[in-house]
Order: structure tokens, then C-alpha cells, then sequence
């Protein structure tokens, strides 16, 4: 197989950060022999609204990250055998493997997730894989109407990070039958007394924007672990402003026909709107709110993830990077 193109030169703006960068074609010869284990039709039934995603797409991203995942896995698996042997403790059962994926509001963050999923519990061994979304971690809107942060949901402090961090520890502390809130997209609001339940998998995916953010640092000096520091493996999915604010505001104009039209939509009240009025409040919602957490909370940890996916105008992933170890 050819060695991949690495472009040293364009690694990075001053040649200081440890990736190697591959363009589409390079990455996705890196699939080697593993096999295509989705059909169209269900790739179509992962992806989100206004998030489109092809079975080429999946043949040339997502089986090579699949093959460099299982690959990884294996050598975790491995590694965790050596500290238990270099502990002279009895062998214990494997602790999930976690992978973050993080990237801005309307990047496509759910579809990478769920794909991610069905490709990993089709590996031969049929791994268990659980989905968790960090925005069940959000504070409820009544807490956040209190705290006056409506407009800031999505930002740092609009979640309970104690709790995702509790909810991490307990997975890697190899618990059984942890709990984890829901939110619903559909309500604008965590739903209460819902909990999905993540029981010993093999692998648990963990999706959110806020997944690479670094700790709130406390005045009291008490040592507070990054989210991060409970990942195996973490994906940066990126895209242009231009891009991202285009797809939140042509979704947004898809949601009135769908979704707003549902009587428990909180958004109900825009399905009537015409589309200039609509786009005047997706407008308002990307840039007051998504664009400015995208700009100060969410970018600057892009540089923290394992890989980045890059994607052009129309959801194509057209470069990746990955961390050198
Ligand atoms: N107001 C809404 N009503 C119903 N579904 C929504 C709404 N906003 C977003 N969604 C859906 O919620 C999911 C998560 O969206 P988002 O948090 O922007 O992440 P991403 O686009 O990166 O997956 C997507 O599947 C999207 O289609
Ligand atoms: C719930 C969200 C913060 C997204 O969280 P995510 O699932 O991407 O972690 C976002 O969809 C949101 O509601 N943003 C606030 C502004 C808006 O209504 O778009």
C-alpha cells in the first residue's frame, strides 16, 4: 500500500502541532481490507435532518477510522493487561473504551456518532457499543431561566459538568447499570425522570460539544479531571463559520415543516413564520448564541481531539488529522 502523502509543510500554522494530515484519498486507501458492513438504506436511516452522508463517504472516512479504532482497541486492551500484570492483581474484566466526539451545534456531531456505532458493533467480534449525548447534562431551563442563562445554553456553564464527570468515572470505574439524563431537541429541555441506562460496553461513544472543554479551574486547588481525561480516543469534527451557519439555518427552515409543527415542539410558535421571519430567527440564534460558543469554548479545543474530521461545503469530509502518538 502506498505510504500516505504526509504534508509536513501544512501540518499546521507553525509547525508545532503533532498531527499528520491526510487528504480524502489518502486517508480513505488506509481502509485497507475492512469490509463495508452497512448497506445505503442504513446509512440513510443514521443520519440526521439537513445532514447528508453517502455509503462512499462511509467507505472512505469512516471504515478506515473503524480499522485505526479497532486497532487501537486491541492495543488499549493490551496495555490495561500489562498494568494488571505489573500490579500482580487478579486479571479483571476490561473497562469500556470511550471515544469523544465533539465539534460546533449543527456540524453533523449525531449522524459521525451513530455511523461510528453501527460500524464498531459489526467488527467480528460484535462488541457492545452505547451512545451517550452530553446534553442531558444540561441544566433544566428553569435552573438556567434562574441563573439568567437561556442565551448562553450550550456554553460551559449550562451544564453539569460535575455530574458528566461522576457519570465518566463511575463507567471507567467499571460499574454496572450507570445513568445518564436525556434531553429532548423536541422540547428544548432535559426531560425529567428519563435516564438511559450504560451498562458494561465495550466501547461507549460519548458526543457533545463541550466533550474537549478543560475543567472550570477551583480556587480551593482540589485536583477536577477534564471530561477528556476519561477518553480513549477523540474526534474533532470541523467545518467553515460560513458552512456551519448555513446548515443551522437551512435546518432550522426544514424543522418548521417537521418538528415545529409538533404540539410539544417549543419552537411551536415558528412553524407559521415565513421563511424570511424564520431565517431572521435562526439568524439571531446562530449568532448570538452557537457562533460565539463555537468561537470562544469550542474551536480552541479542536487541537485536543485524536483526529479531526474536516468537512467542506456540502458535509464531504475532505481532510483528516490525526494525532501523532
Ligand atoms: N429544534 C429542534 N427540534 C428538533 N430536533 C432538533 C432541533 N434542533 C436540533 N435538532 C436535532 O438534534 C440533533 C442534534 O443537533 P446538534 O446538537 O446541532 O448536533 P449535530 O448537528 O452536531 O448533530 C440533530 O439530529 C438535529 O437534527
Ligand atoms: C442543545 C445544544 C446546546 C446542542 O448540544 P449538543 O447536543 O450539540 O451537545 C444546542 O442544540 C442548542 O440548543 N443551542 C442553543 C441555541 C439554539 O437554540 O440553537
Amino acid at each position: 500500500m502506498d505510504q500516505p502523502n504526509l504534508m509536513s509543510a501544512d501540518e499546521d500554522d507553525d509547525g508545532l502541532l503533532p498531527y499528520r494530515i491526510f487528504s480524502r484519498d489518502e486517508w480513505a486507501r488506509l481502509r485497507a481490507d475492512a469490509p463495508m458492513t452497512l448497506t445505503a438504506d442504513e446509512v440513510v436511516q443514521l443520519q440526521s435532518l439537513n445532514d447528508p452522508i453517502s455509503l462512499d463517504e462511509v467507505a472512505a472516512i469512516y471504515l478506515p477510522l473503524s480499522r485505526l479504532l479497532s486497532l487501537y482497541v486491541a492495543a488499549t486492551q493490551g496495555l490495561f493487561k500489562a498494568t494488571q500484570r505489573f500490579l500482580l492483581a487478579e486479571q479483571q474484566e476490561k473497562v469500556p473504551y470511550i471515544i469523544g466526539v465533539a465539534g460546533s451545534v449543527a456540524v453533523g456531531k449525531s449522524t459521525t456518532a451513530r455511523v461510528l456505532k453501527a460500524l464498531l458493533a459489526r467488527w467480528p467480534n460484535t462488541p457492545k457499543v452505547d451512545l451517550v449525548t452530553t446534553d442531558g447534562f444540561l441544566l433544566p431551563n428553569a435552573e438556567l431561566t434562574r441563573l439568567n442563562l437561556m442565551e448562553r445554553k450550550g456554553f460551559p456553564e449550562s451544564y453539569d459538568t460535575g455530574k458528566l464527570l461522576h457519570f465518566l468515572a463511575d463507567i471507567k470505574a467499571g460499574k454496572r447499570n450507570v445513568k445518564a439524563p436525556l434531553y429532548s431537541h423536541l422540547v428544548y429541555d432535559v426531560v425529567p425522570g428519563e435516564e438511559t441506562t450504560v451498562d458494561r460496553p465495550d466501547i461507549l461513544i460519548v458526543e457533545g460539544l463541550n466533550v474537549l472543554q478543560p475543567a472550570r479551574m477551583p480556587k480551593d486547588g482540589t485536583a477536577i479531571p477534564f471530561v477528556s481525561d476519561f477518553f480513549d480516543f477523540s474526534v474533532y469534527i470541523d467545518a467553515d463559520e460560513e458552512d456551519l451557519h448555513r446548515w443551522y439555518v437551512n435546518r432550522f427552515l426544514r424543522l418548521r415543516h417537521t418538528a415545529f409543527r409538533d404540539p410539544l415542539s417549543y419552537f411551536r410558535r415558528y412553524a407559521e413564520l415565513s421563511e424570511s421571519e424564520a431565517i431572521t430567527i435562526a439568524d439571531g440564534l446562530w449568532s448570538r448564541i452557537n457562533l460565539v460558543n463555537l468561537q470562544e469554548n469550542i474551536v480552541p479545543t479542536r487541537q485536543r481531539a485524536s483526529l479531526i474530521l474536516k468537512k467542506g461545503p456540502s458535509h464531504r469530509i475532505e481532510t483528516v488529522a490525526l494525532r501523532r502518538l
